[in-house]
């Protein structure tokens, strides 16, 4: 069937909703005046991990105790990045907010439909990433998320599932948390250990490929600085930087299966991440309010065909438990 679109003010796109139409023009700035032209770089990879830290500040648990939970995707970590990035898992978070504010000021987004909306298109700079969702309409905070909420690299599989759980209202278990960590594959570390910022947790942090999860499962020997930091273990790559919550998952008895079946298994890195960020995208958000505009995200290039395809359980799982 034909979906009939609309031409948008700009006199030069067409979309298939009105409201999308804002964001071309967004898009095209960022990647001019964020990303570098479009690059897979640093502001790229802070924008991705940004949406994750303003999404993730959500609990129900809190919310049934009479307390202020926070509200998710609802872009309270720039609204109150006064707050928020003195939060200790926020660390560095400071830097990407500030680059971003200035793009807030100039365009006619929320601020939680811009900060999901930049990690989309700086993702979509990595070669081999899924096209990620881009909605508007969401809601914007009144309040700073209480700290405590989001995952730190030193805390156990136990409570980062827990976590996770809670802020899903339990749709992210243990497997669709090794699916999440997928975005580690377009990811280094700053502040784990800051005298060697920019420690890549994969040998290909520019590529969204499935090298992080064979990565983390080789013998740990080695640091890309002093060692010794709290959340950080041994890696098996000069230069690289092992997370301990990221080695502790890919063993865990519950969640080393999962983890296993993404090596060399790029249509999975591919699938899964895009299923679980358009859900962690509108956490506290109500969806049937919400316009997608994910046709306004590229498609990135994709790396080489592999042999791995998805299998009949990864496709159910994700079926069964789409919101949308
Ligand atoms: C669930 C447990 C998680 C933990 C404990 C964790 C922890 C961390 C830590 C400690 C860093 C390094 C920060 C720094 O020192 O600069 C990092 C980087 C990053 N994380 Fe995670 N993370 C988790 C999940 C996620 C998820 C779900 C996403 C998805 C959006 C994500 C995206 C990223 C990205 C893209 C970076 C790289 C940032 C950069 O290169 O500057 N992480 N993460
Ligand atoms: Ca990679």
């Amino acid at each position: 069937a034909l979906t009939r679109r609309v031409a948008c003010p700009d006199g030069v796109n067409t979309a298939t909703n009105a409201a999308c139409c804002q964001l071309f023009a967004v898009r095209d700035d960022l990647q001019q005046n964020l990303f570098h032209g479009g690059l897979c770089t640093a502001e790229a990879h802070e924008s991705l991990r940004l949406t994750f830290h303003d999404a993730i500040a959500i609990s129900p648990a809190l919310e049934s105790q009479g307390i202020f939970g926070g509200g998710g995707a609802d872009g309270s970590i720039a609204i109150f990045s006064d707050i928020e990035t003195a939060f200790h898992p926020n660390i560095g978070l400071d830097e990407i907010v500030e680059l971003q504010k200035p793009f807030i000021a100039r365009h006619n987004l929320s601020v939680a439909d811009f900060i999901q909306f930049a990690g989309a298109i700086g993702a979509s700079n990595c070669a081999g990433a899924p096209q990620l969702a881009a909605f508007v309409g969401r809601v914007d905070a009144t309040q700073p998320a209480p700290d405590g909420l989001v995952p730190e690299p030193f805390h156990t599989p136990d409570q980062i599932f827990a976590r996770l759980a809670d802020a899903s209202q339990g749709e992210f278990d243990e497997i669709l948390t090794v699916w999440l960590l997928v975005a580690h594959t377009v990811a280094a570390a700053n502040d784990v250990d800051p005298t060697v910022p920019g420690s890549p947790f994969d040998s290909t942090p520019e590529v969204w490929d499935t090298q992080f999860f064979v990565e983390v499962l080789l013998n740990g020997t080695t640091f890309p600085g002093t060692g010794n930091n709290q959340g950080e273990v041994a890696s098996p790559i000069a230069g690289e930087l092992r997370l301990q919550s990221d080695f502790a998952i890919a063993r865990d008895n519950r969640s080393a299966c999962e983890w296993q079946s993404f090596v060399d298994n790029q249509p999975k890195a591919q699938a899964m991440f895009q299923f679980v960020f358009h859900d962690l995208s509108i956490f506290g958000q109500d969806i049937n309010s919400l316009v997608d505009c994910t046709e306004v995200v590229r498609i990135p290039t994709p790396i080489e065909r592999f042999r791995h395809r998805l299998t009949g359980e990864d496709r159910s799982r994700s079926r069964l438990r789409s919101r949308a």
